[in-house]
């Protein structure tokens, strides 16, 4: 496997749904985007620190208006893994308090468990928290672990499950990830799941093919609904100068940004880059 970089956010979910009251949706999806002329030079990779992005000016425009799944709303979700002093995050949630964010996007940030209070205490609340990793059930005599009801407790709305860096690193598996966001989203928690796609497919340029094929597997096994509200949000070196022709891609309804959502005017411009999605070329 990849690492990390497709995600799935789940706010189509029942209970997610219920938590953010989401507007009608539209769901509607690009039918008339033009193929891409050579898919195999052109497509973007997923990749790991390692791997950069390959040039994307030789990329055909979309003619099109993008109309976004899920709530209607892009998502970039800042994931800010295991980084971050009480100073550094001070500096980091000013910088995001200053920044003038476009509003018709929903904005998520993942600091490490022990700086949640901290952030959620003095960021504007224009920007939801979510936790990098929750406990598959209810707490208890699990040392070391920190439950859904206890992420609740503290005002956290999200919780990013199966990360690539928590299955390869950590060991976690599918069925493992599968039961910590089922529980999680019968908790109410929104859940930003992670799936990885086949390392061969990455160098071969098929991610945007992934994230088709996600939305096909969702509307074949779940429902034409879940299909369309689910959005697909797209993680691996999203940076401040890639972001716009990103956010243009089809199926790429938002973000889950590393590296650069450390640095908050960065981060602001990924945001932003909603409104690249939202021009017609
Ligand atoms: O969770 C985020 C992904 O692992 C991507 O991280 P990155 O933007 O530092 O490549």
């Amino acid at each position: 496997m990849a690492m990390l970089s497709t995600s799935l956010s789940a706010a189509g979910s029942k209970s997610a749904a219920t938590l953010y009251s989401p507007p009608n949706f539209s769901g509607l999806r690009r039918s008339s985007c033009p193929k891409l002329e050579n898919p195999s030079s052109n497509s973007l990779h997923l990749f790991d620190s390692q791997l950069r992005l390959p040039s994307l000016s030789t990329r055909r425009p979309c003619r099109a208006v993008v109309a976004m799944a899920g709530t209607g709303k892009f998502f970039v979700g800042g994931n800010w893994k295991c980084n971050g002093t009480k100073e550094s995050i001070t500096k980091l949630v000013s910088d995001l308090n200053d920044a003038k964010l476009e509003s018709d996007v929903d904005v998520v940030v993942a600091p490490p468990f022990v700086y949640i209070d901290q952030v959620k205490s003095s960021l504007t609340d224009k920007i939801e928290i979510s936790a990098q990793n929750s406990w598959v059930s209810k707490g208890g005599a699990f040392t070391g672990e920190i439950s859904v009801e206890q992420l609740k407790d503290i005002g956290a709305k999200w919780v990013i499950l199966g990360h690539s860096e928590r299955r390869h690193v950590i060991g976690e598996d599918d069925l493992f990830i599968g039961k910590k966001a089922a529980y999680a989203l019968n908790e109410g928690l929104g859940v930003i799941a992670c799936i990885g796609e086949l390392l061969e497919d990455r160098e071969a340029g098929k991610t945007f093919e992934v994230h088709a094929a996600l939305r096909d597997w969702l509307k074949k096994n779940v429902s034409d609904e879940v299909a369309s509200k689910t959005r697909i949000i797209y993680g691996g070196s999203v940076n401040g100068g890639n972001c716009a022709e990103l956010a243009k891609q089809e199926d790429i309804d938002g973000f889950l940004v590393g590296g650069a959502s450390l640095k908050g005017p960065e981060f602001a411009t990924i945001v932003n880059s909603v409104t690249s999605k939202k021009v017609a070329a």
